[in-house]
């Protein structure tokens, strides 16, 4: 589903990024991406979800070689891989259901629809009551799962999730996993950067590594 081959990324001026990641993920799998603060994790996401290119290697995402994607396919693979941030990035003047429809809105969706997607996606996520709330009226975990019901309201096969728990209490972040582990549970891939090793260890699934920019482990699923 995800496959690195020597994959290196540089930024102009900086030390950081990553260096000569070689990586598979199959369909169905959920691994966390764990590592230091300028370790490369955010990189890595990035690079699946299109948002970088790499410098060197090949990054292959649903059978896409992603460097040798035509133009008008870049829509299609932005559909095919749902990314979740930790700062949400939603909308503060629209509804919650306009932030969830959006990314429906943008690929030509009939209204009924979106209207069907959305309340299915804020169902999973328990927040088919407040479809009609502006997001700073919500929790910083409400938040949280608007922008997951976001992610996942066009059905894609890959989650990316980039310090997901970051803002939230245990509690919450918890919640969080769970709902991570329901969508993997019917089938979709997910990939999660954390710092927090407390949270993902007792998940017991695939733990990688980076450090400088370099996969350092891939610790499989016990
Ligand atoms: N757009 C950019 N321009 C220049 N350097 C960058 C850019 N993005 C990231 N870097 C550098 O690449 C390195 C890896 O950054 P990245 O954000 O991927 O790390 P991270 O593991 O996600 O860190 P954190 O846990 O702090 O979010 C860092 O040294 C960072 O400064």
């Amino acid at each position: 589903m995800i496959r690195f081959d020597n994959v290196s990324k540089t930024y102009p001026g900086s030390s950081g990024g990553l260096r000569e990641v070689n990586l598979h993920i199959e369909p169905g799998e959920m691994v966390f991406l764990t590592g230091h603060s300028g370790a490369g994790k955010s990189t890595l996401l990035k690079l699946v979800g299109l948002l970088e290119r790499a410098s060197r290697g090949q990054v292959w995402v649903n059978k896409h070689n992603l460097g040798r994607l035509k133009p008008r396919q870049i829509p299609l693979l932005r559909r095919e891989v749902g990314m979740i941030f930790q700062d949400h990035r939603l909308l503060t003047d629209r509804t919650v259901f306009d932030n969830v429809a959006l990314p429906l809105v943008v690929t030509g969706v009939k209204h009924q629809e979106i209207r069907r997607r959305v309340q299915a996606a804020l169902d999973k996520v328990g927040l088919l009551k407040k479809a009609k709330a502006l997001p700073l009226t919500l929790s910083g975990g409400e938040q949280q799962r608007v922008g997951i019901a976001r992610a996942i309201v066009s059905k894609p096969p890959i989650v990316l999730a980039d310090e997901p728990t970051g803002n939230l209490d245990p509690d919450l972040s918890r919640e969080i996993m769970n709902l991570f582990h329901q969508f993997n549970q019917v089938g979709v891939t997910l990939l999660i950067a954390t710092h927090d090793l407390g949270l993902i260890q007792p998940m017991q699934q695939r733990i990688l590594v980076l450090d400088q920019g370099r996969l350092v482990k891939d610790q499989a699923q016990p």
